[in-house]
């Protein structure tokens, strides 16, 4: 390894395994505490799927951050009491800090200061598997990290031993780096352009037949749903982000075959860089003819994650796609009590058993996509044949925009499609 590549490599080394870490959000004067005590929550989990342990969490009520250290000085002293005593490792801001605010916070805190954005940029890191998706992850990563360099150095600098600020010395040696990650952005986006050309010549090749991708937010259950669906087997897990490289299979189902697509989750504030350097990944989407939105319906911010999904796909022009919407995890939402039960509850306990009403939910988003939302459980294959029903229904009525004619004996080349798995 020259001294480079192994600079490089020291520059973007990724949390170890176990650290602790307090997490920090401020609260805006339209959010209630609850709703930002569930962003935290995902917060932690996606500190956890990092491999780090939330030991504590800190919020203040300000209408917008701080802009030299995100929250204001006297919380800031706190947090600084709090990790020193504990020896934290880290402090994650839930919202993405600016370079300067991520330099200050380093100075005065004097541990890992991470913020949304580079956390999911580490799991992502973590997670690909392909060159592509590899490529991808490295170049937004970088992208984010070259204004934020100065406190790279920093890093560098105490990993060495060092605690003294070098000056000049240290200055040149951040030119020197930035030099060299932006010689580096420039070899990945051609490594990045020369793979999505060959991706794409696979995809134009794929005309001709229904494609199917499956879509929604992060660990709700598509990966399983594919799996339950083809014979493949992607790797599907209590995880955030599990899913970061796409898989293409083949189905076919009452003698119509088409494509479905598993993609990476979305989540709220997904990092640009990570959407723009995954354009190519996400094109998917932008090319299928059907969406399957898969919702996690046993979560408490269900309604939310889809508006973040619908979000984003409008971001990516794929808005106006039909939708088939899965309510998945069925078995995870307690049943509706029956009336006798509900008469000899009171009103606080049903208020807080926060029942769903699931034919009205189905009625409410079946007006809202045109098409009845499934209710089903992909883990246990519960209702799996409503869902098939349903799918088959919606791929058919796409087919015949193909073929507008395809009762009337359509033989199907198949072999095109010979380099997808089953
Ligand atoms: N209880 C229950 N758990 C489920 C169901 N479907 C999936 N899961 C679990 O939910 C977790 C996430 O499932 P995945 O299939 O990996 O979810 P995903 O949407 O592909 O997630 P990402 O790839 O991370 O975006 C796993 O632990 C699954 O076993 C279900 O119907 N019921
Ligand atoms: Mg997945």
């Amino acid at each position: 390894m020259s001294k480079y590549t192994r600079k490089l490599k020291k520059l973007f080394e990724t949390a170890p395994e176990a650290e602790t870490a307090v997490l920090v959000a401020i609260i805006k004067q339209s959010q209630s505490e609850l709703e930002v005590e569930e962003h935290l929550d995902e917060l932690a989990f996606l500190t956890e799927t990092l491999g780090a342990k939330e030991v504590h969490r800190f919020t203040q009520r300000l209408e917008k951050p701080d802009i030299r250290t995100f929250v204001g000085s006297g919380k800031l002293e706190e947090i600084q009491t709090y990790v020193t005593h504990f020896e934290v490792d880290m402090v994650i801001f839930d919202d993405d800090l600016s370079p300067s605010q991520m330099r200050n916070l380093e100075n005065e805190l004097k541990v890992k200061v991470y913020d949304r954005s580079l956390l999911i940029l580490d799991i992502f890191l973590k997670r690909a598997q392909t060159a592509q998706a590899k490529t991808q992850v490295e170049l937004a990563r970088f992208q984010y990290l070259l204004p934020r360099l100065t406190r790279m150095w920093t890093h560098l600098e105490r990993q060495r031993g060092g605690t003294a600020t070098r000056g000049g010395a240290g200055e040149k040696e951040i030119e020197t780096d930035k030099r060299m990650i932006r010689n580096q952005i420039t070899v990945l986006k051609e490594k990045l352009r020369k793979i999505e050309k060959q991706g794409e010549t696979q995809r134009k090749g794929r005309k001709g037949i229904v494609r199917v991708t499956l879509v929604g937010y992060t660990n709700v259950g598509k990966s399983t749903l594919m799996n339950l669906v083809t014979k493949s087997e992607v790797l599907a897990e209590n995880k955030l982000f599990a899913t970061v490289d796409s898989t293409v299979r083949k189905v076919v189902y009452e003698n119509i075959p088409f494509l479905l697509s598993d993609t990476v989750g979305f989540i709220r504030k997904l990092p640009t860089h990570l959407i723009e350097s995954f354009k190519s990944t996400l094109m998917e989407i932008q090319e299928s003819d059907l969406l399957v939105h898969v919702v996690d319906i046993s979560h408490p911010n269900f309604e939310d994650h889809i508006a973040v999904v619908t979000q984003t796909l409008n971001e990516l022009g794929a808005g106006d796609k039909p939708i088939l919407l899965v309510f998945n995890k069925i078995d995870m939402v307690p049943p509706m009590p029956s009336e006798e039960e509900l008469m000899n509850m009171s009103e606080l306990e049903v208020e807080e058993a926060n029942y769903l009403d699931l034919e009205k939910l189905q009625a409410v988003y079946a007006k809202k996509t045109g098409i009845d939302p499934v209710i089903m459980a992909a883990k246990s294959g519960t209702n799996i044949e409503a869902f098939r029903e349903s799918l088959i229904r919606e791929v058919k009525k796409q087919h015949l925009k193909i073929y507008p004619h395809y009762l009337e004996d359509v033989t199907y080349d198949l072999s095109q499609f010979d380099d997808l798995e089953e």
